[in-house]
């Protein structure tokens, strides 16, 4: 089966994106999702090519649980909107909130954490991620004010870009810190681990090269995991809830709830939580749905052409189609 380029319209501004599209494989193993943010370069983007060729060629290691606590993520909207996202979460009781949207103030990251509160409750947990925006000494000042708006912080997910500040504010805050960037887009995931500068890694699958990347990661990292999505369909958020599923402890809620921020999905039964736990499963793309999200030519010529440049960088062409009647090797995968 050709490659299948998907775009579709994101719910709330996200990331500074307001659309998703990537390109869906299908191999002996199942489909696989390749969908590198553009601002992602060839060489970068070798890495979420093997992602998507594990999962079309080799497919996952096996479960050790069934469900993946998750946690609703919320965008940099206005407190009412929060509130109205965290209700309509499918039962999360841990949310995430984006923090550090340029061009809004202290305020509004205030209300917005005070409104989730009101919709959580006392019981639940709240996290922020700043995306490494923020300098040493603001970080200091925000995570404090943030703390005590959000009525206390599960943790801070990657506040200032540079190691060596995640280490300091680690030592002089309170707030627990979650390294992402810093081990996603990082020459060297282990220069976190030796500066003591986080308390929870945060994996995704594609930017680390799959699965069993990830898993190697995990183990060499030895930190508690929380697995998140690279905002995917159903296909690519199937494999981040393979990685949670093959870890041997899981200690947090992971940010895999993020088909709610697509307008469309491309499975007939998306990924979603239900009591805030997904279900370990891999849905297969749906032809009607896949009709619905297709993307238009010029779209679709650009991934094509970015699949071609990736994998061959990658030196991992795309997998043999399954079941090709007569193809070498088949009936020994
Ligand atoms: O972790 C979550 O709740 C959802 C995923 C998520 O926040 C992200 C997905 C993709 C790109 C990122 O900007 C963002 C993140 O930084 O973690
Ligand atoms: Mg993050």
């Amino acid at each position: 089966m050709s490659p299948r380029v998907y775009a579709t319209p994101l719910r709330t501004r996200f990331r500074g994106l307001d659309a998703r599209d990537g390109v869906l494989i299908h191999g002996p193993a199942g489909w696989g999702e390749f969908s590198p943010f553009w601002d992602y370069d060839a060489a970068e983007s070798t890495a979420w090519w093997r992602a998507a060729h594990e999962a079309a060629s080799l497919g996952w290691p096996a479960p050790v649980r069934t469900h993946i606590p998750v946690n609703v993520t919320v965008p940099a909207v206005g407190p009412d909107r929060a509130a109205a996202i965290v209700a309509a979460s499918g039962g999360c009781t841990t949310a995430k909130v984006k923090v550090a949207e340029p061009g809004q103030s202290v305020a509004d990251e205030q209300a917005r954490l005070e409104a989730v509160r009101g919709a959580l409750g006392p019981g639940g947990r709240i996290r922020i991620d700043a995306n490494g925006a923020w300098d040493l000494d603001t970080a200091l000042d925000r995570l404090a004010v943030l703390d005590r708006a959000a009525g206390g912080l599960e943790y801070a997910e990657q506040p200032c870009a540079d190691v060596a500040d995640l280490a300091t504010l680690r030592r002089r805050g309170s707030v627990p810190i979650a390294a992402d960037e810093s081990i996603r887009r990082a020459e060297d995931p282990m220069a976190v681990v030796r500066a003591e500068a986080a308390d929870i890694v945060v994996l995704k699958v594609q930017p680390l090269g799959g699965v069993r990347a990830a898993l190697r990661i995990a183990e060499e990292v030895g930190l508690p995991v929380v697995v998140s999505s690279a905002l995917e369909t159903s296909v690519g958020i199937a494999a981040g809830l393979a990685l949670a599923a093959a870890l041997p402890t899981l200690e947090h809620a992971c940010g895999l709830a993020t088909v709610h921020l697509l307008t469309a999905d491309v499975v007939a039964d998306p990924l979603l939580p239900v009591d805030g736990r997904i279900e370990v499963r891999r849905p297969e793309p749906d032809p009607a749905a896949l009709a619905a999200t297709m993307a238009d030519d010029a779209v679709t010529a650009r991934w094509l052409d970015r699949l071609q440049t990736v994998a061959a960088l990658a030196g991992l062409p795309l997998p043999e189609p399954a079941g090709v009647a007569g193809a070498p090797g088949e009936g020994t995968r």
